[in-house]
Parts: structure tokens; C-alpha cells; sequence
């Protein structure tokens, strides 16, 4: 991947200084906690960070305008709105009214066809950074039985798309699903982003398999945990990603590496 420090000095010695705006609506402890991570890795490549913050009783309406405005602002090359958003929000409201070629989280129906027509522009971070890691370990993915479970817009369809576009044979599970476990001792590579702590044990998975953890779920301790059962899993894989420090750290990564690329105007 690019040097994004050395890209973000040519970038200023041009004149241009990469900015990214961020929308963040209520008081979600962890939405303010994974906006300080962007910040910090942000002020490190010397990328700028806009943050509109909004009220947890904000409207639709006030958000619409926020994004109104950032989108008209060609001082601002990315925007994103932190997820979850209070329920008063309609999400799919608030990501068709950011403007696809600022849409840095590929979140926006445009997007998403690009991806899930296998011409992808902008793709959303996790799953993108997932893809890193698979790359980055020479993870074989062609012909390969991928299961993904978990079907959201944030890391569920992207990521899917994203294997498929790369050969594997992929299934998708979710909370409709029978026999979940039947699915995941076939999968070569399993992605676990289905939000509960400990949901993947030692024995739903195939000996050998590449297991990617997505979950980030506190305990009543206080501590980070995924949604696979780490040390039993690692008895059975050949590869899996830890909580914390897997894939929420990539997400970040990608996050800055798109910045950089919208800011250069390149697809
Ligand atoms: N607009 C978006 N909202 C959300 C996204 C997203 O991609 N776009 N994803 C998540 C939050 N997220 C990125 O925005 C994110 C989550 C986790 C991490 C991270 O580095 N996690 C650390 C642990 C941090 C901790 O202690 O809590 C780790 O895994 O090591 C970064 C970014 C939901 N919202």
C-alpha cells in the first residue's frame, strides 16, 4: 500500500491539504472512542478533521443540512457519519444524501452497486480492510468456501461482494439462519461480524480455516472481546484475527488510505 505520509507532503506541497468531515449524532460511547482513534491516526499523516457534532435529540432534517453543506464545501474531500445513529434517524435517509464521490465509508447505493457490480470506487473500511489482511497473509480465495454472517450495510454485503469479486464461493448467514454451524465447519475462510461475544466456538469451525473476527463487544468488566471464543478457535485454525487489534485497527487504515485517494480525485 502507498506511503500515505509521503502522499499526504506532496499533496500539501501542492497547495492541498486532505480534509475529512465527520458527522457524529448523540452520545455513543463508542462512536466517540473510535472517532478519537481517526483523529489521532488522522493528525499523524497531517490529514484535517472536521468534526459536526449533533445532539442525541437532533432531527433528520438537521443532519440533512449538515450534509447539505459539507457536501457543497470543496474544502472537504471525505465525509462519513458515525454509526449507530439515534433511532429518531433513518439511516439509509442520511447515507443517500451524502454526495457518492465524498462517500468515503462506501456506504451510499451508488457505492455499493460499484462494489457489487465488481467495479468498485469507494469500499467500505472494515470489510476493505479485511481484504488487506487476506491479501497481506496470501490467504488463497479462489474456489474457496467463504461464510460470512452477518448482513449489514457496514461489514455483512460489502464483505461478501468483496470475496465474490475475488473467486470464493461465498455464503451469507444471518439471525434467519438453520444450522448455522453445518455452514461454518465448511468454510475455508469464516467472517464473524455478528455483534454477540463468544458467538463462534472451537467446534463450529473447519481444522486449517482462516477465521476473521469483526466483533467488538465490552463485557461487564469492561473488556474488548470478539464474537469467536479466541483460544478455542486458535486450537483449530491456521490463521484468526485477535480482539482487539485485528481488524478495527485496518479499519482506520483504510479509512485514511480512501481519504487520501478522494483526495487526489482518484477512483
Ligand atoms: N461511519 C461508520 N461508522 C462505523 C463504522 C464505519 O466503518 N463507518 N465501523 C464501526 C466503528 N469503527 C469505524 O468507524 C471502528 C471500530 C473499531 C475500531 C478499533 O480500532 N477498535 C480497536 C479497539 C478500540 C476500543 O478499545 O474500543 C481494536 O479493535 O483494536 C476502529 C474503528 C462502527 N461504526
Amino acid at each position: 500500500m502507498a506511503d500515505l505520509t509521503l502522499e499526504v507532503a506532496q499533496l500539501k506541497q501542492q497547495g492541498v491539504v486532505p480534509c475529512l468531515a465527520v458527522v457524529i449524532v448523540g452520545d455513543d460511547p463508542a462512536s466517540h472512542v473510535y472517532l478519537r482513534s481517526k483523529q489521532r491516526r488522522a493528525k499523524k499523516l497531517g490529514i484535517r478533521v472536521l468534526v459536526k457534532a449533533l445532539a442525541e435529540t437532533a432531527t433528520e432534517a438537521a443532519v440533512l443540512k449538515v450534509l447539505a453543506e459539507l457536501n457543497q464545501d470543496p474544502k472537504i474531500n471525505a465525509i462519513l457519519v458515525e454509526m449507530p445513529l439515534p433511532k429518531q434517524i433513518n439511516q439509509q435517509h442520511i447515507l443517500e444524501a451524502i454526495n457518492p464521490a465524498k462517500d468515503v465509508d462506501g456506504f451510499h447505493p451508488i457505492n455499493l452497486g460499484q462494489l457489487f457490480a465488481g467495479t468498485p470506487r469507494n469500499i467500505p473500511n472494515t470489510p476493505y480492510g479485511v481484504m488487506k489482511l487476506l491479501a497481506h497473509y496470501q490467504i488463497p480465495l479462489a474456489g474457496k468456501n467463504a461464510v460470512v454472517i452477518g448482513r449489514s450495510v457496514i461489514v455483512g454485503r460489502p464483505m461478501a461482494a468483496l470475496l465474490m469479486n475475488q473467486n470464493a464461493t461465498v455464503t451469507v448467514a444471518h439471525s434467519y439462519t438453520t444450522n448455522l454451524s453445518a455452514l461454518t465447519k465448511q468454510a475455508d475462510v469464516l467472517v464473524v461480524a455478528a455483534g454477540k461475544a463468544n458467538f463462534i466456538h472451537g467446534d463450529a469451525i473447519k481444522p486449517g480455516a482462516t477465521v476473521i473476527d469483526v466483533g467488538m463487544n465490552r463485557t461487564a468488566a469492561g473488556k474488548l472481546v470478539g464474537d469467536v471464543s479466541y483460544q478455542e478457535a486458535s486450537q483449530v485454525a491456521s490463521a484468526i484475527t485477535p480482539v482487539p487489534g485485528g481488524v478495527g485497527p485496518m479499519t482506520i487504515t483504510m479509512l485514511m488510505y480512501q481519504i487520501v485517494k478522494l483526495t487526489k480525485g482518484v477512483a
